[in-house]
């Protein structure tokens, strides 16, 4: 397995039909690491998650890394369309396309790994149950079922335990501990920084541009956390790709003006003082 970072992200700008959404992230994060990705409402994480799937193409800048890595991607369940008549066990067997081929037929061993993939989830025996009839949590369950199937190298998951009760999430989470444990990469998009406090060692903040990415003790600080929180709200659709890097200090100040495009000050402080593993030097 190669060293080289995960995801290498080089002053990467995202947006949609030309206007920026999230600026000039910078950061390099390593295989097997477990991140958090944090940010209020608009911030940019799930464009960012977009990005890193494949789906949306850089405004500015560049993605390394992810080349010759298998990448699994999970959207928000809200985003999902569930009502086409597949059974769940059919569902699941979906992460193995791969292998299969979109109309390939599935060998025992690979009905076995279904099966067991699915008794992981705590959907055993739900194989030939419709997916429509599942309730939202056993749903994540069965998205979790493909997602081990996939066996990716790296997962991102954006918000998979929002709208999910207590047990099913904990169920979850240890998943993806465990499959963090067998060296995959796994970026989660989380609103509950108590659960980020205590089960994502590695957390990156967004508010529009990167506030801080590392070890998360270090990334939730109340000062972080304020100026997270005076993130510009609006998505300017008019805005024009700036051409510098605006200031952290700009976003903490609310100086950041996207529409004229002002030149900041190359200030990102804690992405550029941390390592490529996110350890302060
Ligand atoms: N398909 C799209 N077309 C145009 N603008 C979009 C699109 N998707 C997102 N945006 C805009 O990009 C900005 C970032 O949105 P994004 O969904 O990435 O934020 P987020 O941090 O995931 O928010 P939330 O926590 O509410 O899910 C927002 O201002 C949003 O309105």
């Amino acid at each position: 397995m190669t060293h080289a970072p995960a995801i290498d992200l080089h002053d990467v700008t995202l947006g949609y039909d030309g206007h920026p959404a999230v600026h000039h992230l910078s950061c390099a994060i390593a295989p097997g690491t477990l991140m958090a990705v944090v940010g209020p409402n608009g911030a940019g994480k799930s464009t960012l998650v977009k990005a890193l799937a494949g789906l949306l193409q850089p405004i500015g800048g560049r993605i390394d890394g992810l080349a010759g890595r298998r990448v699994a991607y999970l959207p928000q369940q809200a985003s999902l369309e569930r009502g086409f008549p597949i059974r769940v066990g059919e569902f699941a067997a979906m992460g193995l396309w791969q292998e299969t081929g979109a109309f390939g037929g599935f060998r025992g061993a690979q009905r076995q790994r279904v099966r067991d993939a699915l008794a992981a989830v705590g959907l055993d025996g739900y194989a030939r149950q419709p997916i429509d009839t599942l309730s939202g949590g056993q749903l994540q369950r069965a998205l979790f079922a493909r997602l081990m199937l996939q066996d990716a190298d790296i997962l991102l998951l954006d918000e998979p335990f929002s709208a999910i009760d207590q047990r099913t999430t904990a169920d979850l989470l240890a998943l993806l501990h465990q499959w963090n444990r067998q060296g995959k990469t796994v970026l989660a998009v989380l609103h509950d920084l108590q659960q980020v406090r205590t089960a994502f060692p590695r957390t990156l903040m967004l508010a529009r541009e990167l506030v801080a990415w590392g070890d998360t003790d270090e990334v939730l600080t109340p000062e972080n956390l304020r100026r997270m929180h005076v993130m510009p709200e609006a998505f300017d659709e008019h805005a024009p790709v700036c051409e510098v890097a605006p200031s952290a200090g700009d976003v903490a100040h609310g100086h950041h003006d996207h529409a004229h495009g002002h030149a900041h000050s190359h200030d990102h402080v804690h992405a550029h003082a941390m390592s490529p593993e996110g350890r302060q030097p």
